[in-house]
């Protein structure tokens, strides 16, 4: 069986293990043991108090593996992507140059340095034990953050982001960075992304360009980088485009890669998301049903797990008593469920206008 729950000290080890597995490395889960005890503290106090607006609080999960006794995955949301520091992104903007003596127009395209991003709250530093890609254990670590958000609503900004590692070569450069940010750090790609994890982020307004950038200027292989995911993403970035999710205009400023938002009430997993009181039944007297994400209703003992969507005739979800003992719920205690599945593309709600994000 598998839970989400948030993260505790004696999962130090365990982080230390993702932090240097994930790939590319992020920048929000740097492979540096003080930094990730520095996490595990504050998201222990985030879980810990009294929030009545967002601010700086960082939630840290981790998903578990009861049959093996292991942490095979974490993520974290924080509050506010820039609460201390600002949150840096590249915002994509068109120009027109016209010259009426010249009878010429042109759009030009460039890239602006940008704050936007800070005020919306950030879905970030997921890293999962490669042996769970592509299960539905991956989809709960992902969407599991979207169960506790809907429950703490005050606790988190309107809007949600997520920005997606970008494209890397087999070689593992950024065609991006080495267009860019190569020319003001001479530094390669992998050292610049550790180093935004460990220390501070001023050096990023102290180093980068702070003018715009002319998409023509940079070569063919950097423009194409522009809003592309790293290869190993594409999956998770359709599933969070399937929950509601839209690509906004900006890209990180490393390499490019897409920062998508989506406004709370309009992804799927808040729409479909209802409360149930729970009955607890034996295994075996469980009807079939699809599979769905069960979250309980306890702040800093906050669980979530994927069982099947069994409601009764009168509207109790009906969990076996292992999934009851794990959620820390009895018979009559409300839970948190949405389906699994995602709506297919066609189901999307409408009027939603990318423009505005
Ligand atoms: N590829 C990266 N490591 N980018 C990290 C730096 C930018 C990031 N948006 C921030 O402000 O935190």
């Amino acid at each position: 069986m598998l839970v989400v729950r948030p993260v505790r000290s004696a999962d130090l080890p365990a982080l230390e293990r993702l932090a240097g597995t994930a790939t590319p490395r992020l920048t929000n889960l740097p492979a540096h043991r003080d930094r990730l005890e520095e996490r595990i503290t504050r998201s222990r106090q985030a879980f810990g108090q009294e929030v009545g607006f967002p601010g700086d609080e960082h939630y840290t999960f981790v998903l578990e593996d009861l049959e093996r006794g292991e942490v095979v995955g974490t993520a974290t949301v924080r509050a506010q992507a820039g609460a201390r520091e600002a949150y840096y992104t590249y915002r994509q903007e068109t120009l027109i140059h016209a010259s009426q003596q010249l009878d010429v127009r042109r759009e030009v395209q460039t890239l602006a340095l940008s704050h936007e991003v800070s005020e919306a709250s950030l879905l970030c530093a997921l890293s999962l034990d490669p042996r769970y890609k592509g299960t539905s254990a991956e989809s709960l670590l992902r969407r599991a953050r979207l169960m506790f958000i809907a429950q703490y609503p005050e606790r988190f900004a309107d809007i949600l982001a997520m920005a997606f590692p970008g494209y890397l070569d087999d070689g593992g450069e950024s065609p991006f960075w080495n267009s860019v940010g190569r020319h003001f750090f001479v530094r390669d790609y992998q050292e610049i992304n550790y180093l935004a994890g460990v220390r501070s982020k001023s050096f990023i307004a102290e180093v980068m360009p702070q003018f715009p950038l002319y998409l023509a200027l940079l070569t063919p292989q950097a423009r194409a980088a522009i809003g592309r995911e790293h290869p190993d993403h594409e999956e998770a970035l359709a599933e969070m485009l399937a929950e509601g999710f839209l690509r906004s205009r900006h890209v990180d400023i490393f390499d490019a890669g897409p920062v998508i938002k989506g406004e709370r009430e309009r992804l799927a997993s808040f729409r479909r998301a209802a409360w149930h009181p729970v009955r607890i039944r034996p295994e075996h007297a469980l009807p079939d049903a699809e599979p769905a994400m069960v979250a309980n209703q306890q702040l800093a003992d906050f669980r979530c797990v994927v069982t099947r969507y069994a409601l009764s005739p009168t509207g109790q979800l009906m969990l076996s008593p292992e999934h009851a003992d794990l959620l820390g719920v009895e018979d009559g205690r409300a839970v948190l469920a949405a389906p699994l599945a995602l709506p297919g593309a066609d189901e999307h709600d409408p009027g939603y206008d990318e423009g505005e994000l």
